[in-house]
């Protein structure tokens, strides 16, 4: 099979009229121009999509039949540049940002633990030798 071209996501939004008009859907370009007429979800949606830059979110919302999905191969005619599919995106931030969220005490993090010993080992004290003096 021959090599897809790959578009810039610039040169795909530049491609959102009636007479020309081109949908990325999960990094594939797809030339729809003689298909908006016949869509049965109609011109006007698709020609939105077009214009916003990535159709994948709002193709897969429809929850297309598998019909339409593979009718989908006759339109394609290349790869959006530099794609980075939903599934591989960070979900967290990058590693270096993360440490840098690493945890940091305060000074009251130590306070009230040290403050629970310090009233503990004076009752023990009192407990052990005023009463013993008392008594
Ligand atoms: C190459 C791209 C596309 C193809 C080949 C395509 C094809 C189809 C087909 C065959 C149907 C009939 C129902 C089915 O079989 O699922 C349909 C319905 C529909 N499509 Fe698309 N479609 C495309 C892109 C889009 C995009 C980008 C949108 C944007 C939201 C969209 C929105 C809809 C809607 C709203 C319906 C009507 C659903 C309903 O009536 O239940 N389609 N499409």
């Amino acid at each position: 099979m021959a090599e897809l071209k790959s578009f810039s996501p610039d040169e795909i939004s530049r491609h959102a009229t009636t007479q020309d008009c081109w949908l990325s859907i999960g990094g594939k370009v797809y030339d729809v121009t003689d298909f908006l007429e016949e869509h049965p979800g109609g011109e006007h949606v698709i020609l939105h999509e077009s214009g916003s830059g990535d159709a994948t979110q709002a193709f897969e919302e429809v929850g297309h039949s598998s019909a339409a999905i593979s009718s989908m191969k006759s339109y394609l005619i290349g790869t959006v540049e530099g794609y980075i599919s939903g599934d591989q995106k960070p979900s967290k931030p990058a590693t270096t940002a993360y440490r840098e969220q690493a945890p940091s005490y305060s000074f009251s993090d130590y306070l009230l633990p040290l403050l629970v010993l310090v009233v503990a080992s004076a009752a023990w004290y009192y407990l052990t030798f005023y009463s013993k003096t008392k008594a």
